[in-house]
């Protein structure tokens, strides 16, 4: 459940009287998602999703995510419009929180990934990165091959805890890294936590109907994005790598963004990277949750397994390409 803050009838009564969007009818808690506040509000206009920023966002880089947010619609991609104020501004302030309000995406996410929704994810990857070429704002990824280090010195003590040998895993796995990230390959805005949860198809279609949750986009590699979402999307419950989900993603991105050849050839080292990145984001909050908080931290074990499976790989051949 994540509803950290809690908003009365008048606060937001008082909140949505700074906007032209009408009167509210509704407005309720969402309990999917662990790092923001959403609501769902109607008014007798249509609706939309409020959110509360938590402590986990930096309140200087809403500014770039809303921008980002603004720009990918103005270009037709179907992601949350932020709405503005009468007075123009999207950022706000409610109950002692940065808050604003975006439109309200119709669709749902997939509660089981058939190779279909890869296809649709691919093109809709590829879509998000062309649209975000010409945007002017820029953040550095934070979570990037250079914050994965400090991550793990503020955790490595419970590392074997949670697995035994897992320090040596992380601590051999970064210094490869450290020593082999490609930096030279191209880049621009991504979205950087493509899972499932965050894109929505309607029932029966294989088009992405809409994407959400743009609080990790940032600048870095195009190339990442498509690792992060290969170990989102094409990873089985037991594990197995499914190589027709990663094909399915791989060719539909293609057919709207060529990868180069330096892209493809760094796929399996991204892949690693990609996996470190949430094996050290879900190990630090398995650590540091409290047992009686409000939500269930996600199991690092499991990207554990995908970086094994990454290690083995030496070339994007593995990944399906060249396949028929
Ligand atoms: N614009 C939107 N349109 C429709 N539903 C939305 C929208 N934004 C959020 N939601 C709903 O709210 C839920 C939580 O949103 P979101 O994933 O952004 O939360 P979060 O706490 O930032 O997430 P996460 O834990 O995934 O980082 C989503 O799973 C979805 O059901
Ligand atoms: N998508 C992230 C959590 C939310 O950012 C994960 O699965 O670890």
């Amino acid at each position: 459940m994540a509803v950290y803050t809690d908003v009365s009838d008048e606060d937001i009564a008082r909140f949505v009287a700074e906007y032209d969007i009408g009167n509210v009818i509704s407005f309720k808690g969402i309990a999917e998602g662990v790092e923001n506040t959403n609501f769902l509000l109607q008014t007798d206009q249509a609706s939309f999703i409020l959110t509360l920023y938590e402590k986990r966002v930096n309140p200087d880089d809403l500014p770039f995510y809303l921008g980002l947010m603004d720009h990918l619609s103005a270009k037709g991609l179907n992601c949350p419009t932020p709405i503005h104020g009468r007075d123009g501004v999207a950022l706000r302030r409610l109950c002692g929180r940065p808050a604003a309000i975006t439109s309200f995406l119709n669709g749902m996410s997939p509660r089981r990934i058939m190779p279909h929704h890869c296809t649709g994810l691919g093109a809709a990857l590829a879509q998000l990165h062309t649209a975000g070429q010409d945007f002017e704002m820029y953040l550095g990824n934070a979570l990037s091959v250079k914050g994965w280090r400090p991550l793990f010195e503020s955790c490595r003590a419970d590392a074997n805890g949670v697995q035994p040998g897992l320090e040596k895993l992380i601590e051999d796995e970064l210094v490869f890294l450290e020593a082999n990230w490609p930096h030279q390959l191209p880049a621009g805005v991504i979205h950087a936590d493509l899972f499932p949860d965050n894109v929505f198809f309607f029932p029966g279609k294989d088009d992405v109907s809409g994407l959400i949750d743009f609080y990790f986009a940032c600048n870095d590699l195009l190339a990442y994005d498509i690792a992060i979402c290969m170990n989102a999307w094409c990873f089985e419950p037991d594990n197995s790598f499914n190589v027709t989900k990663a094909r399915n993603l791989l060719s539909s991105y293609g057919k709207v963004r060529a990868l180069s050849d330096d892209e493809l050839a760094a796929l399996p080292i991204l892949a690693r990277g990609a996996s470190l990145r949430f094996l050290l984001t879900r190990l630090y909050d398995w650590i540091n949750t409290p047992k009686d908080a409000l939500v269930t931290p996600k199991n690092p074990r499991e990207y554990i397994n995908k970086l094994r499976f990454h290690q083995r790989i030496d070339s994007a051949g593995a990944y399906g390409l060249g396949e028929e």
